[in-house]
């Protein structure tokens, strides 16, 4: 590959800018100029990677922040965020990146740079043979021995030039592989060890938005931002640009006034930094800044999305069906579509007749551009090479300074991308204790745990009210509670909070006499067992959905029949075509675009609500079967099942909670049959536990639950 061709792959506009715009230097717009925003800003205060970021978001002169993968403007303070971020940062990351292969990335930095000069040499060697031949038509003596002698060593040259490139090239690959594993290893890594609370923060999500703006960059797929690799290319243009400079001068020194020459490269330059100088003049035509969201446009560009979804979506076509919504979504994205559009237009009303003033403009350029070319001409002295060489070195120098300038403004944007993923690298779980904090986790003695909640209060991020209000209670190791209550009360809440996957915002919850807060999640995690509300179906084999609730066992046929068998779901694997190693179509998996080996229709099945029931509980039974578990959660783990299939698994659940060794059991269920098999019960209501006590107790109170109770015999 030439380094011509790989300037050309990175030259491609960005999808989501206008093509006009692309063409044009980076400082094409007032809003964005260097001088607009020249106010100087305290950023000591800024240390972290995160809080550079965050100041790159928040424009001066609007108090909303830039949505996440938005350009930012280049202004003063930007650059200097962006100086910082480059000071602090760069030499870190590329070291990090390219550590697996120090030799190979000092030779890929060393072969990009050589090879933005095979340009200009190739453009020398090429002028050589045309003046040879023009010589040798000239006089009439055609010495085909030199002709040949000449073709032949272009013909290496061109030769080894290739052998070298594909050699780059395969060295480069060997070193970007390695970065793109590190990048990618990275972000998962990342991504896995995030908590929900974490996730769920809208600053994170930006944050991560972002990162994996970066991380995608490293495949090419950076929509308009460029990989630290990229960047390396800007090195190169600048030395194809000079290379070239260095052609133009040397051919037209003997021959052109050097202020002629200047006027000529100046003419080359000015259409780029026109439209900047033409915008600031006309202050009646200004362009819209681009990075500031219109929220109409932000509106009807998230609505289209959301219309698209639904007409692609596999996990919606039922309804889609069902409802007739089939018009209603043509015509909510039909109308959307029309608002983006129509705002895009308005906001660039006038780069048609400014686009016309600029191909006007270039052409005139163009001409002020050639008259060095002209005056050669005059020369008698002029050869048909030398002509050729400023040609095609002028043309070479015009392309690649904008090519230059564009990717300078991507890689400007790119600097705050890298800032996100420097930060998002940094980012600790939210439910992780401090070191200091952390205790270890003991069982309770006998077993089980035994957990006592004060004053209680959650609120969901963005909601205004609590889904939790001063919640108490006490249940002993090995006591097994129902919770029960009106939809939206706030059971699952509650149960999320106990399993550790939410957090709370007031009051205290301890388990086994400790601090919820102090233990590792991690560790907490492994002793327990559950099955949530919106349990998750793996497009995976059966083996693997029930096998995953206890990894370590999952090579273990016996386990896995044994959990499957105590779940009642034998049966299910007995009639699926392969068994265990039948692949389950999960309904959320058709609405992921994924490309990658997708199992057949033929290899796949799909299952019953109650069926996917039936495995999540195998897989609860599973990890149960560890005897270090000491709660086992379920959140309406039997809402699809007949009565007696009910009655079965919570027989298996109450054995489970006696053997191997005692256990806490807290489930959710809107039978009351089933709850008042349990040792307490929280009836619960608008996010308090109104009622708490045994079956008897409540009854007896003749309060909220006697009246469910009454109600559902
Ligand atoms: N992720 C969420 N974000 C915001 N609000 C939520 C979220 N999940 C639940 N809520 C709200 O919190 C309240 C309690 O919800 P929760 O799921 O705990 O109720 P529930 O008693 O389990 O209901 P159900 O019986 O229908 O399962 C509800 O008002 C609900 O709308």
């Amino acid at each position: 590959m030439s380094p011509l061709c790989s300037t050309s792959s990175i030259y491609t506009p960005p999808s989501r800018l206008n093509p006009l715009l692309f063409y044009l230097p980076f400082w094409y717009s007032p809003q964005n100029c260097l001088l607009q925003h020249g106010k100087c800003e305290d950023l000591d205060g800024l240390n972290s990677a995160y809080d550079i970021w965050l100041a790159s978001r928040a424009s001066s002169d609007s108090k909303e922040l830039l949505v996440p993968g938005a350009m930012r403007p280049l202004t003063i303070r930007n650059a200097r965020l962006a100086y910082r971020l480059l000071q602090t940062y760069t030499s870190g990351l590329l070291k990090r990146l390219y550590s697996g292969h120090p030799n190979r990335t000092m030779f890929m930095i060393s072969a990009q740079l050589a090879r933005s000069l095979f340009p200009a040499f190739r453009g020398y060697s090429q002028a050589l043979i045309i003046d040879e031949i023009h010589l040798q038509f000239a006089s009439g003596s055609f010495k085909w021995l030199k002709l040949l002698r000449l073709a032949g060593s272009e013909l290496a040259r061109r030769y080894l030039e290739s052998l070298f490139d594909s050699y780059a090239v395969h060295n480069e690959n060997i070193v970007m592989d390695s970065a793109k594993f590190l990048v990618e290893y990275q972000q998962l890594q990342q991504r896995v060890h995030l908590d929900c609370p974490t996730l769920t923060d809208p600053s994170t999500r930006d944050l991560l938005h972002e990162s994996d703006l970066f991380a995608r960059s490293f495949n090419g797929n950076g929509f308009g931002s460029l990989s630290p690799l990229d960047v390396l290319q800007i090195c190169s243009l600048v030395v194809e640009i000079l290379s070239h400079m260095f052609l133009i001068l040397s051919v037209t020194r003997s021959y052109t006034h050097i202020y002629v020459l200047l006027l000529s490269l100046c003419s080359t330059f000015f259409p780029l930094i026109l439209p900047h100088s033409l915008l600031t003049l006309s202050s009646q035509h200004r362009l819209n800044d681009p990075s500031t969201p219109d929220p109409r446009e932000t509106h009807a560009d998230n609505k289209r999305e959301r219309m698209r979804s639904m007409a692609f979506s596999d996990s919606y076509r039922p309804e889609v069906h069902l409802f007739g919504l089939q018009d209603w979504i043509l015509s909510n994205w039909a109308s959307a579509w029309r608002t983006v559009h129509e705002s895009e237009a308005a906001q660039h009303p006038w780069q048609f007749s400014f686009a016309t003033g600029l191909t006007t403009l270039s052409g005139f350029f163009r001409t002020v551009q050639n008259v060095p070319f002209l005056l050669l001409l005059q020369s008698s002295s002029t050869s048909l090479g030398s002509l050729s060489l400023y040609r095609s070195s002028i043309h070479s120098v015009i392309y690649n300074t904008r090519s230059l300038a564009t990717m300078i403004k991507m890689a400007f944007q790119s600097v705050f991308l890298m800032a996100a993923w420097c930060a998002s690298t940094e980012l600790k779980p939210k439910l992780r204790p401090e070191h200091q904090d952390k205790i270890k986790y003991q069982s309770a003695l006998g077993g089980g745990i035994s957990i006592q909640a004060r004053h209680l209060s959650y609120t969901y991020p963005g909601c205004s009210e609590p889904a939790l209000k001063d919640v108490s209670f006490t249940l002993h190791a090995g006591e097994t509670l129902a919770i029960v209550g009106y939809n939206g009360s706030g059971k699952s809440t509650l149960a999320n909070i106990i399993l550790r996957i939410v957090d709370f915002d007031k009051g205290s919850l301890m388990v086994n006499g400790h601090d919820l807060r102090r233990y590792d999640p991690n560790e907490y995690h492994q002793h327990l067992s559950a099955v949530l509300q919106g349990f998750s179906k793996f497009n995976s084999t059966v083996k693997e959905n029930v096998g995953i609730g206890s990894v370590a066992n999952m090579a273990s046929k016996d386990t896995i029949e044994s959990a499957l068998e105590l779940a009642r779901a034998q049966g299910i694997v007995d009639s699926l075509p392969r068994g265990l190693q039948t692949i389950l179509e999960s309904p959320a998996f058709g609405s992921i675009s994924y490309v990658g080996r997708v199992p057949t229709a033929a290899q796949t099945h799909g299952l019953s609500m109650g069926e996917w029931q039936r495995i999540a509980i195998a897989r609860a039974f599973m990890r149960a079967a560890d005897a270090n578990v000491d709660l086992l959660v379920f959140d309406e783990p039997t809402s699809s099942l007949d009565a007696k299939a009910q009655s079965e698994i919570f027989d298996t659940i109450h054995s489970l909670s006696r053997y191997p060794r005692r256990r806490t059991v807290i489930f959710i269920t809107h039978q009351l049959s089933i709850a008042r098999r349990a040792d307490r019960i929280a009836m619960m209501e608008n996010g308090s536990i109104s009622e708490f006590g045994s079956h008897d107790q409540l009854v007896a109170l003749n309060g909220g639950y006697a009246a469910l109770f009454q109600q559902s015999l």
